[in-house]
This record gives C-alpha cells, sequence and structure tokens, in this order.
C-alpha cells in the first residue's frame, strides 16, 4: 500500500438510484414505496424550463410530507451554466426540511463548480441554522469532466457519489450515437482477415475508459462510483450486460429511469450466495494457508493470496453492509 490510505467510501446502499421528474408528483409515493436505495428528485433534464419553479415547489413538498423510510433521498439541481441552480439551492435548502440527504450537481466540469454550490449551501445552512450538512454527488457527464474526474471526485468533504451520465458524456464527446447507454451498433471490432471462418462481429464497450476513470477516482476519494441511465427501458437484456460491466469493474449501483430497471439494478449490484459464499470460503482458505505460516494457497486448482483475502473482502463487506 502506498503511505496515503484513501477514505472509506460511505458505508450506505447504493445499487440503485429511481429517478422521477420533479414536475410529475404523482410519481413521488411510488419511488418512495419501491425499492431503490436512492431516490433522485429531478429539476434538471426532465423538466422543462417552463416547469422549473413548480417542480421545486413539488420537490419541496414532498421532502417535508412523504415518508421515505430508509432511502438517500437526493435531489439533482440543474447545470451551473444554467438560471435555475441557485434558486434550486435556495429554495430547497431554506424551505425543505432535513429529510434531504444529498444534491446531485449535473454536468461537473471541475472543483470550482463543487466548490460553488459548497458555499452557497453553507451560507443557507449557517443563516437557516440547518443541523444537517446536504451531501452531494455528482455526473460525470462531459468531456471536461472526464479530464477533471479526479479533482471532482475529492472537491469537498459534502461529495458522497459520482455517476457516468451516459447521454450527455455522449453528446459532450461528440459520439455517433443517440442511444442512452450499452452497446452501441459501430462500436466493434472484427478478427484479423487473415484468420479463416466467418468475421463476426465483437462489440467492444465506449464506456470502459470512463467508467474505470470513474472508478479510480471514486476509490482514491471514498466515494461512491455509480452508473447512470440505461435509456431503453424495454432491453433488460441491455440494462443487465450494462450492468454486470459497470459491477465488474468496480462500481457500486445503477440508475433506473423507470420502475422495471429497479429489480435489474438490485440483482446486478447485491452480491449473489454463489459469490458471497466463494468468497467466505477463500477467506477461510487463506486463514487456513495462514495458521500454517504460508501467504500463499491452492484453491480449486488456482493461486490465492493475501490480495484474494482483499478482493474477498470487498465481496462479504458490501454483501453485510446490504443486509444491514
Ligand atoms: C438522461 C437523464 O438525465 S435520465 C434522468 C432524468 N430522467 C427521468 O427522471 C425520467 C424518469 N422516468 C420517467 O419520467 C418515466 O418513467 C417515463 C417518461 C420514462 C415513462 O413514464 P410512463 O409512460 O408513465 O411509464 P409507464 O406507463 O410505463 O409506467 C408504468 C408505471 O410505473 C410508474 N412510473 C413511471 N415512471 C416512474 C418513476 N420514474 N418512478 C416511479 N414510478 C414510475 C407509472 O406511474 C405507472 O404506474 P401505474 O402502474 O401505477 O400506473
Ligand atoms: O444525466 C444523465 C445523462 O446520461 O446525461
Ligand atoms: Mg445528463
Amino acid at each position: 500500500m502506498s503511505f496515503t490510505v484513501p477514505p472509506t467510501a460511505p458505508a450506505r446502499p447504493n445499487r440503485c438510484q429511481l429517478f422521477g421528474p420533479g414536475s410529475r408528483p404523482e410519481l413521488f409515493a411510488k419511488m418512495a414505496s419501491s425499492e431503490a436505495d436512492v431516490i433522485n428528485l429531478d429539476l434538471e433534464d426532465s423538466v422543462a424550463p417552463a416547469d422549473k419553479a413548480a417542480a421545486r415547489a413539488n420537490i419541496i413538498k414532498a421532502i417535508n410530507d412523504i415518508d421515505w423510510g430508509k432511502k438517500t433521498l437526493s435531489v439533482r439541481i440543474n447545470g451551473l451554466d444554467t438560471e435555475f441552480w441557485y434558486r434550486d439551492v435556495v429554495d430547497v435548502l431554506e424551505q425543505a426540511g432535513e429529510r434531504i440527504d444529498l444534491f446531485m450537481i449535473p454536468k461537473a466540469g471541475n472543483a470550482k463548480d463543487i466548490y460553488t454550490v459548497d458555499a452557497l449551501a453553507s451560507a443557507i445552512e449557517m443563516a437557516k441554522g440547518r443541523k444537517k450538512k446536504v451531501g452531494f454527488e455528482v455526473i460525470i457527464e462531459t468531456a471536461l469532466g472526464f479530464r477533471n474526474v479526479a479533482e471532482i471526485a475529492s472537491s469537498s468533504p459534502r461529495m458522497q457519489a459520482m455517476s457516468l451520465g451516459a447521454a450527455d458524456f455522449a453528446a459532450s464527446m461528440g459520439m455517433q450515437t443517440t442511444g442512452i447507454g450499452g452497446t452501441q451498433e459501430n462500436y466493434y471490432m472484427l478478427p484479423p482477415k487473415e484468420l479463416e471462418g466467418p468475421r463476426d462481429r465483437v462489440y467492444g464497450d465506449p464506456w470502459h475508459g470512463v467508467t474505470a476513470a470513474i472508478v479510480a477516482a471514486c476509490r482514491s476519494a471514498g466515494i461512491l462510483p455509480v452508473d447512470g441511465p440505461y435509456g431503453d427501458f424495454s432491453d433488460d437484456d441491455g440494462f443487465l450486460a450494462q450492468a454486470r460491466r459497470s459491477a465488474t469493474l468496480g462500481m457500486v449501483g445503477k440508475w433506473a429511469i423507470h420502475p422495471k430497471q429497479i429489480a435489474l439494478a438490485n440483482s446486478v449490484f447485491t452480491p449473489s450466495e454463489e459469490q458471497v459464499s466463494e468468497a467466505r470460503a477463500i477467506l477461510a482458505a487463506m486463514k487456513e494457508a495462514d495458521e500454517k505460516g504460508q501467504g500463499a494457497a491452492v484453491y480449486k486448482g488456482r493461486l490465492i493470496d493475501l490480495a484474494s483475502v482483499r478482493q474477498a473482502q470487498v465481496i462479504v463487506r458490501q454483501a453485510e453492509m446490504i443486509a444491514g
């Protein structure tokens, strides 16, 4: 290990973040009774400009009136390049009670963006005598945010999580797609032409680079890396494939933009019984090896050592944290 020890991420489940437009208050009670760990009430891109004020009022009322249970409750504010964001922060922090947990800051470009919202939130919290400091989560969804992902992740003690926003990210990067996340038709490789046999397409993952960058930034800053939206909510298999790739790379959860995606996300980001018992078996085998004074051992024909212990602990800790 480096002498620099990264802080640990918040120990709370974040397997699924369910979004709903602030302009559709009829959805709020359904969101509260869902199986999502995190609720994101949206003031940004799912709310038309003419509806922003009404959506703010809806969200303030919902924060105050609805029983959100143990869920993490987050409000996505508008981007810092708009005329809306300051009023989102001011109205919510002045008028909503302490039940709100997080602001989600979209299109984060650099640490100064987060500092700006931090300064405003801090002033309001002091003025209003709020006891609980609101936390922050951000979306990496621009080329600038991708470039500055590490400074954004460690920009404020309020930071708790960071999501990949595939739709805006694609737009900002100039990617040739209108799909929101997942496999892209033209992102493929072919076997070398010298090889015999059919040249079937092998699809790559166009989100791999930014996903790995987000995970590294989050893990070294002690915050939670999260995969964002999968737009085609009629494609369960596509959602599962995208979520499994993110989970394999270290993300802890994924957004749902429709309630049918909640169970899919929860299934991927809850370690399965097989994964947990395999991890526990590795820990037991290493304990036995340790008692014999060995740092490495053979488990089911493969090497395990102290790194395997750390890998197994990730899965066991995740399962225990989710079980509560
Ligand atoms: C790129 C980004 O920024 S993504 C993040 C921002 N986007 C969003 O927040 C969009 C969130 N999702 C939605 O607004 C909606 O789900 C839509 C527009 C995609 C589809 O809405 P609908 O056409 O009403 O969906 P549909 O008819 O399939 O709904 C089925 C049921 O789920 C409910 N439902 C739909 N969306 C949600 C939701 N987000 N949360 C909770 N319940 C919901 C409906 O009310 C309906 O309930 P019912 O069976 O009791 O009548
Ligand atoms: O905000 C989310 C996105 O994908 O864009
Ligand atoms: Mg976006």
